[in-house]
Formats: C-alpha cells, sequence, structure tokens
C-alpha cells in the first residue's frame, strides 16, 4: 500500500484529529489559519479550537488577485501562475505560523484548504444549457509538497456535481457544531457577501437550510478604495457622517437577485462598483458625496439582511412552531458598528434578539476557517448521510487529497 494512503487510513481512524482549517475569503483581507482539534464525526462532532490567526495580505498581493477576481476576461499565464502562486504562498504562511504556534508540521493531520475564489458563476449558461460553476485557486499539491501535510482542497467542486452552486457551505459546520436544544438560531455571517443559515433546535421537525443573501461589505470595501483611497471604512466612520439617498437605495433594492427564492448564491460578479455606476449618468459617481454614498451602501446591506430574516420569521411563524429564536452575526460586518446597530435596532423592535456570534462561545472571526476543517473531518472519517437531511445542501463528502509525497 500506498504509505500516505496507510497514514490516511490512520487518521481517518483517530479518536481525534488536528486539522488546521484555511480560509481566503472574496473581501482579499488575508489568510485566516484555524487550528482545531476535531473529535468524532457528524452530529457527535466536538471541535476545539487551539489557535486562530488573520496573517493579512499585502496590497501587492491583493492587487494580483483583483487582476483575476469576478472579471469576464482575464490573462492566462496570469491566471495559471497565480494558481501556483497562492498554493505557495499559503504553504508559507502555515509553515511560518505552525513555528509562530511551537506546533510541529508532524503533529497536524490535515490541512483543509479553500483557496482563493476568482469567479463564482451559478446558473451560468454555455450556449442553452445550465452550468453551475465556481474557481477556487492556490493548489492543494502545493500545500501538500510546501508543508509535508495531506491537504484537502477545492471542497465546492462536489457539491456543484452533486447539483448545488458550490455554496454556501456553511451550513454543513454550522450543523454539526452549533445546533441548540432551546432555541432555533439564525447564523448571520456579514463578509463580502452576507448569508445565513436557518438552524432549527435540536427538537424540532423544521429543516436547516442556508442562502447567501446579497452584498456585506463588498461594495462598500470597492467604493472606499477607487474613490476614497481607504482599504475599509473603519468603524464606519464616513457612512456615520452621511445621509441616505433614498433614490438610490431605491434603485439598489430592485436588483432582481434579490427577489429569488432562497437558497440562492452571488458574488462580487454581480454586487460590484459597476452595479452602482450603472445608477449614474457618465462620472455621476464622482460628483456625489462620498459619506452619502457610504451611508447609502450601508443601508442597502442592513435592509437586505433585515429583509432576508424576516423571511426567515414569516416562514416560522407559518410552521406554528413557538420556540424563540436568535441571530447571531460573524464576519468583518460585526466590527461595522452602523451595520451592527441597523440590523439590531430593526429586528430588536420586533421583538428579536440579535447577539455576537461570540456569544455562543467561539470566535467569530474563526467559524469559517473552521468549518473547513469540519469539511476535511467528514471526507477522511464522516458519512455522506449524516448531513443529508438539509434543504438545498446535497449530501456529500467534499474535497480533493494531495498528499505530500
Ligand atoms: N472595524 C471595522 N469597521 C468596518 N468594517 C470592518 C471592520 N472590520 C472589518 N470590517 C469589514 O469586514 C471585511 C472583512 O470581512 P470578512 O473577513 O468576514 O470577509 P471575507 O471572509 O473575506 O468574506 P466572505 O465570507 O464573503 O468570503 C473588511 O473588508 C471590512 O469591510
Ligand atoms: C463562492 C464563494 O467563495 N462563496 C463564498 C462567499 O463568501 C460568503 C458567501 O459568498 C458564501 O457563499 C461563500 O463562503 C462561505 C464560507 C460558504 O460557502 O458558506
Amino acid at each position: 500500500m500506498n504509505t500516505q494512503v496507510k497514514k490516511l487510513y490512520h487518521i481517518a481512524k483517530k479518536e481525534e484529529r488536528l486539522i488546521l482549517g484555511l480560509m481566503s475569503g472574496t473581501s482579499l483581507d488575508g489568510l485566516d489559519l484555524a487550528l482545531c482539534l476535531v473529535r468524532g464525526n457528524g452530529t457527535s462532532t466536538v471541535l476545539e479550537l487551539v489557535q486562530f490567526i488573520t496573517i493579512a495580505y499585502s496590497e501587492s498581493f491583493r492587487e494580483q488577485v483583483r487582476q483575476l477576481f469576478a472579471k469576464a476576461e482575464i490573462s492566462q499565464p496570469h491566471f495559471s501562475t497565480m494558481n501556483a502562486y497562492i498554493g505557495r504562498f499559503h504553504a508559507d504562511i502555515i509553515n511560518a505560523t505552525l513555528q509562530k504556534w511551537n506546533v510541529s508540521a508532524d503533529d497536524v493531520d490535515l490541512i483543509a484548504s479553500h483557496g482563493q475564489t476568482v469567479y463564482h458563476g451559478p446558473k451560468g449558461k454555455l450556449g442553452n444549457e445550465q452550468i453551475n460553476s465556481t474557481l477556487q485557486i492556490g493548489d492543494g499539491d502545493h500545500i501538500a509538497v510546501g508543508t509535508g501535510i495531506i491537504t484537502i482542497s477545492d471542497f465546492r467542486q462536489k457539491h456543484i456535481a452533486a447539483g448545488g452552486e458550490g455554496a454556501p457551505l456553511v451550513v454543513y459546520g454550522d450543523r454539526l457544531l452549533f445546533t441548540a436544544d432551546n432555541e432555533h438560531r439564525v447564523l448571520l455571517n456579514i463578509g463580502g457577501i452576507a448569508n445565513f443559515t436557518f438552524l432549527p433546535s435540536s427538537t424540532s421537525d423544521l429543516s436547516c437550510y442556508c442562502s447567501d443573501i446579497g452584498p456585506g461589505n463588498t461594495m462598500m470595501d470597492q467604493y472606499m478604495q477607487q474613490y476614497v483611497g481607504q482599504e475599509m471604512d473603519r468603524d464606519a466612520a464616513l457612512a456615520k457622517s452621511g445621509h441616505i439617498n433614498q433614490a438610490l437605495l431605491n434603485q439598489l433594492l430592485a436588483v432582481p437577485f434579490l427577489r429569488k427564492a432562497f437558497p440562492k448564491t452571488t458574488g462580487p460578479e454581480l454586487f460590484n462598483l459597476s452595479l452602482l455606476k450603472s445608477m449614474f449618468s457618465n462620472e455621476g459617481l464622482q460628483q456625489e458625496n462620498h459619506a452619502d454614498v457610504m451611508a447609502t451602501l450601508s443601508a442597502y446591506t442592513v435592509e437586505t439582511i433585515v429583509g432576508a430574516i424576516q423571511h426567515v420569521l414569516e416562514k416560522l411563524s407559518e410552521s406554528g412552531d413557538q420556540k424563540p429564536i436568535t441571530i447571531y452575526i460573524s464576519g468583518g460586518g460585526l466590527h461595522n458598528p452602523l451595520i451592527y446597530s441597523g440590523i439590531k435596532n430593526h429586528l430588536s423592535s420586533i421583538g428579536v434578539a440579535v447577539k455576537s456570534f461570540k456569544e455562543i462561545g467561539f470566535n467569530p472571526d474563526a467559524k469559517e476557517a473552521a468549518l473547513f476543517a469540519v469539511l476535511a473531518n467528514e471526507t477522511v472519517a464522516g458519512s455522506p448521510t449524516a448531513i443529508g437531511e438539509m434543504d438545498g445542501a446535497p449530501a456529500v463528502c467534499m474535497g480533493k487529497i494531495s498528499f505530500p509525497y
């Protein structure tokens, strides 16, 4: 038997596995590394977050990725180079981080790498045929060879092959780790794109489901970078000083994607500056007051999120289920006071509790990277039926396995 297959067999039989989950999100802010001790599998999974860090990307790296990111036309040589380079670059970050944590690569059972999404194409067309697609780069073989650790990567393709859109995958981790006995939960993540998981209580017959909502921080970040020359509107300083342009907000809210039924997925391919620019005459956006545009984009994120949660609440009330429901927020949007208070004020006024995800007892910033550790754990030690009953989510073990030797 190949010694690496033997090693993987041994890892699959262990009672607990040390798995390094990696996430590089649509905001391009950095690489999240979550070192997780994972026991069991399926609904008996127990995950302990041992270490977590985000390694910020340099502006020059971000610019290299932006040349590919959500673009209709790209340079193939650059694309091919970046697939290999990001793999090697992530391997270098992992090696340096493990050293910093004083953890030997020999003690890490698996790496679970999301890679960098460069294009998300749900409901794409080839001629008359619908072909869903999504693409994450930063090849797993480079990570495995660069670190000496067995690496599982490219998780989204199997989901598409099984009939999904390749996202959101967070539902698998949410379901296995964060289901409560005494309440229903909505786990809302506000990253570049906002998404949610409805998690019924463990004693309920209701189904779990998950969907993207629309813009999180992506349009605000792009606007700040292009027009204000800052990476983000830190603490909403600019947006707080502006006024909402209601006519613009109404136009933004009319985007057809927002009226589509859940579950659905999207990305910065749709929610970007071109969408905003299409609502102005030539050079009109340049003359706008930056604070007002940011206040409007911030309200856009809040209103679309509140609309999605109201939909969940209506569905719950139609079911007749009386258990309380709490909304837990994670992702970078949690750190934006205008977004957080906007959502909290709307929902508190109708009696719904809104809390930071950290009140569940888990670091909100580590949630997505830890999710990929859970997915890798399922791939080596789980069974596809364990998570098979969820609406809109194919029951699959995901990811491709790369051996270092
Ligand atoms: N203090 C802050 N004030 C305002 N915004 C903030 C703050 N901290 C983070 N953010 C926002 O959060 C973003 C990063 O969010 P996050 O890391 O969740 O995104 P991501 O994981 O890349 O996205 P996705 O989940 O869509 O792939 C930043 O780009 C910024 O817009
Ligand atoms: C294609 C892609 O990378 N999608 C991301 C993105 O970021 C948020 C949202 O859009 C979500 O659909 C997904 O990530 C999370 C981790 C997911 O799959 O659940």
